[in-house]
Parts: structure tokens; sequence; C-alpha cells
């Protein structure tokens, strides 16, 4: 199977920290992909590192059959689009004009752009935000804002870090649909979130980050098994080993 994302040997630290030590992914392509971990795990770093926000010690990553060099590292960005957490966006600009940007960056043709960008706005609740300064938006509206320029940019690869933060059942419900329709035309998604129920409907392969590497990767067969039994909640749990606090430790509430 061909691969969207292949990840050996990664070092990252902070400092004298590490937060990915030896660490090896590979993401299939195609794959609605689901990044799980607990608060600090070390996703948005990952993704800040795949994005090329981060830079990174050692490792060797291959992004889109590209490696991950100097050389290859606007190539890759043509590539792939990505929703940050938090969100990257030019505070000063409307929400129209900051999607015209992308369009020009991404080089989308401007004939037939409008109507694009209206649709997005639309389907996702920010039609009445269209000539508001982005800096006046709320956090939600913020994220889908952010959502519909990764999606206008049309990326082989989506890197989505916590996507559903803020976001009401409608959108979130809207969002899922886009990102069916993008699976359906070959777009490799990659999912950060804490949301697990989200994860679990949406996501194919799903891996758990724990202390600085991969503990678990759960493709679909391994799924099936585990979750004829448990939720994907109660699989995570049982991975991390969180030392369970006494009882009466809230008692003074
Ligand atoms: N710029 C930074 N400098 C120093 N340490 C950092 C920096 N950014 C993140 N860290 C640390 O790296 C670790 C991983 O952080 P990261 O944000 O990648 O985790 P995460 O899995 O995305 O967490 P969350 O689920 O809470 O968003 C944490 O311990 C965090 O405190």
């Amino acid at each position: 199977m061909e691969q969207a994302i292949e990840i050996n040997a990664l070092q990252k630290s902070y400092g004298d920290t590490p937060v990915l030590d030896n660490f090896d992914l590979s993401v299939p392509s195609g794959n609605i992909f689901g990044l799980i971990g607990p608060n600090g795990a070390g996703k948005s770093t990952l993704i800040g590192i795949l994005t090329g926000l981060l830079d990174y010690d050692d490792g060797q990553i291959i992004i889109d059959g590209l490696p991950l060099t100097e050389e290859n590292e606007l190539k890759i960005k043509r590539r792939v689009a990505s929703v940050l957490q938090p969100p990257l966006l030019f505070e000063h600009f409307t929400s129209n004009d900051f999607l015209h940007y992308i369009c020009d960056i991404y080089e989308i043709p401007s004939e037939g752009r409008q109507p694009k960008i209206n649709s997005l706005l639309n389907y996702l609740g920010l039609q009445e935000f269209e000539y508001a300064k982005i800096n006046k938006l709320s956090a939600g509206s913020r994220k889908k804002l952010s959502f519909c320029a990764a999606i206008l940019s049309k990326p082989n690869i989506l890197f989505l870090d916590e996507p559903f933060e803020s976001i009401d059942v409608i959108s979130i419900g809207r969002m899922k649909t886009i990102l069916n329709q993008l699976q359906n035309k070959g777009v490799t998604i990659i999912i950060t979130s804490h949301i697990l129920e989200i994860v679990e409907n949406l996501c194919d392969d799903i891996a758990i980050l724990h202390n600085q590497e991969i503990i678990a990767y759960l493709d679909s067969e391994s799924r099936k098994e585990l979750q004829k039994d448990a939720s994907l909640s109660e699989i995570f749990e049982s991975y991390i080993e969180i030392e369970k606090p006494q009882d009466d430790v809230l008692n003074w509430l």
C-alpha cells in the first residue's frame, strides 16, 4: 500500500526534554487518520514538523513521496494544507479577502473562485462574516475559516489539528461530509482530536501517541476486533497508564 507519510527515527526535543524519540509512523494514502494522545503527548509538535513550521533534530520524513528537505519544502507546501491549533489567520483581513489571498498563493484560477468561496462560507454558516474582519470572529468561526482556506487550496494531504474544538454540532456534521468527499477524491487526512466519538466514527486508522512514541496503531482490522467489546475511549484508557487518584482526593469540594 502506498504511504502518504513515512516517518523514521524522528527526534524532537524542546531544550533537554524529548517530545518525539526514535519516532516511526506511516500513514497510508487516502486514509482518514486519527492521531490521539493525552495532553502534552506531542501531537501538535508532530503536525508542526510535518507542515514545516517546526524544526526537528534528526530522522527522515517523506511526504507525498518527497523527502522533507529544504530543496523539496516548497513543492511539499503546495501539496499539503493545514488547520492548526490555534489557526493561523491574517487578523486584519476580511474573511473573503483572506480566502482570495490563499487562492492567490495556491494559484487557484480567479475565474469561478468567488462562487466556490461563497458556497463554502454558506455551507459552514460563515456567510454573514464574509466581509467581517477576522479579528472580530468567534473561536469557532476562526477555525471554520481556516478549514475553508485549507479546502480551497486543493491539497493532496490535509493536516487538521483539533479541527472540531469550539465548533457547533451542525458545522461538525458538515465538516465531516466535506472530509468524506475529499477522501473519495483520494485526499489523505490526518486529524488530531480529543473528541474520541468523532475520531471513532470518522477515521480509518487510529494511532495513540504517548511517552514520545506511537504505543498503538489500530488499523481497520484491529479496530474491528477491539471495538467488538469496547469504545475507542475505553481502548484509549486501557493503553494510557495514568495513575488513578484516590477516591477521597476531592473531598474538600
Ligand atoms: N515551544 C515549546 N517550547 C517548549 N516546550 C514545548 C513547546 N511547545 C510544546 N512544548 C511541550 O512539548 C510537549 C508536547 O506538546 P504538544 O503541544 O505537541 O502536545 P499535544 O499532544 O498537542 O497536547 P494537547 O493535546 O494538550 O494539545 C508538551 O510537554 C509541551 O509542554
